[in-house]
């Protein structure tokens, strides 16, 4: 068994560890060699079995329960539909682990023209020595998978019962299940997400793991609030009123430059800026929407100055009566004590009321901040 730890005083996280070096994984290459893309690689790294979408290339005459090496394609040279992985040149394929072939490439790849689903290679020895959990891993509802930043962002928010809460940037609602459950189904939790696509599992997480008080709804969270609109009532959706919540959080979309570990990123530098005028616009519409003496918190998986720090500082220039709390004071967490960079704009002192993690504390790149109006 593979450790497992618990924090007295986060009791609802249980921890997993990697296999330590104790135990000897099987990673000699097998003969037989399916490549994956670069984000199914990431996935597998990070502890996920090969789900269908991801194969580029597997050859034919493989067997359901052929044991098969795994290889992410690094450098995007692979073409759906590759024949011969073992040919393609070892400096453009990184050895990920091995598995056994759950379906063949008939389904896969051909499928008569209907995209293909579910697990393809079952990984059992990754190099990463992660341990490959899903939700089929546990017992339906049981417990929900997340990165440690995550859970401590949530858990920076403090969110209590009877609240009114609003999560601006919803799905697919690890974060939001999780304020739900803490708020102990007392209050209302508003879960917003501009995009349609995301919000059927958004749905089926806050089904499975809320505690019964999450309203959902699909909207751009930059329209949230308006002034004149007439209803008072918050469970009628957006928009809604000024100084409406008691806690908001802003867990932003960003660039995702903290994703760990990242094997191609095509990132563009004009991408890469387009990130922040958008983040400009929810953290204003979060400012109006939140209650005088309220809490929010501006949170990214991303590792930018500009995204991060950069915000804070503009934030505080452009609404003078934001405050930043400590967040340092807040958790009891050796590892996570990390602060921002001071950079123009923000003193020394609250950069360190900052919380920035990274590769540094063996953890994802994540940013959290903490205010109040
Ligand atoms: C970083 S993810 C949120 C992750 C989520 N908080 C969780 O813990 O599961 C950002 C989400 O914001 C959504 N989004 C982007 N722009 C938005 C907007 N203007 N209004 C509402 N949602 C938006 C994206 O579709 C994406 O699902």
């Amino acid at each position: 068994m593979p450790t497992i730890t618990t924090f007295p005083h986060l009791s609802e996280i249980i921890t997993v560890h990697s296999w330590d070096e104790s135990i000897n994984l099987d990673l000699s290459k097998r003969s037989k060699e399916v490549i994956v893309d670069a984000i199914c690689g990431s996935a597998v790294l990070r502890g996920s079995h090969v789900f269908a979408p991801g194969i580029l290339g597997i050859p034919h005459g493989l067997n359901i329960g052929d044991e098969v090496s795994v290889f992410a394609d690094t450098v995007g040279c692979c073409k759906k539909g590759l024949l011969k992985p073992c040919e393609v040149d070892s400096n453009n394929k990184t050895f990920l682990g091995n598995g056994i072939l759950l379906q063949t490439r008939e389904s896969i790849i051909c499928n008569n023209g209907q995209s293909a689903s579910g697990i393809a290679v079952h990984m059992n020895d990754v190099i990463s020595r992660l341990l490959q959990l899903n939700n089929n891993s546990v017992p339906d509802g049981w417990a929900l998978l997340q990165n440690l930043p995550s859970i401590l962002c949530t858990r920076i928010l403090n969110p209590q019962p009877g609240e009114i809460i609003l999560d601006m940037c919803a799905a697919p609602g690890n974060k939001c299940t999780h304020i739900s459950t803490l708020m102990k189904g007392e209050g209302t939790l508003i879960a917003l997400e501009r995009n349609k696509s995301k919000l059927d599992k958004l749905q089926s997480n806050c089904d499975k793991f809320s505690s019964g008080n999450v309203k959902i709804f699909c909207y751009d969270s930059t329209k949230a609030c308006n002034k004149d609109v007439n209803h008072s009532n918050i469970n009628d959706g957006p928009p809604f009123k000024e100084n409406s919540f008691d806690r908001i959080l802003l867990d932003s979309p960003c660039s995702a430059l903290g994703q760990r570990p990242q094997l191609l990123n095509k990132i563009t530098a004009v991408q890469l800026r387009s990130y922040v005028s958008m983040q400009k616009s929810l953290f204003s519409a979060a400012v109006q929407l939140l209650k005088s003496n309220g809490i929010l918190v501006y949170s990214t998986c991303t590792i930018t100055i500009a995204e991060n720090e950069g915000i804070v500082s503009w934030a505080l220039q452009k609404y003078p009566y934001l405050k930043l709390k400590s967040i340092k004071d807040q958790l009891d967490m050796k590892t996570f004590t990390h602060t921002g960079y001071c950079i123009d704009g923000l003193t020394e002192n609250e950069s360190e009321y900052l919380l920035r993690i990274g590769p540094e504390q063996d953890s994802i790149g994540f940013f959290v901040a903490c205010f109040t109006k």
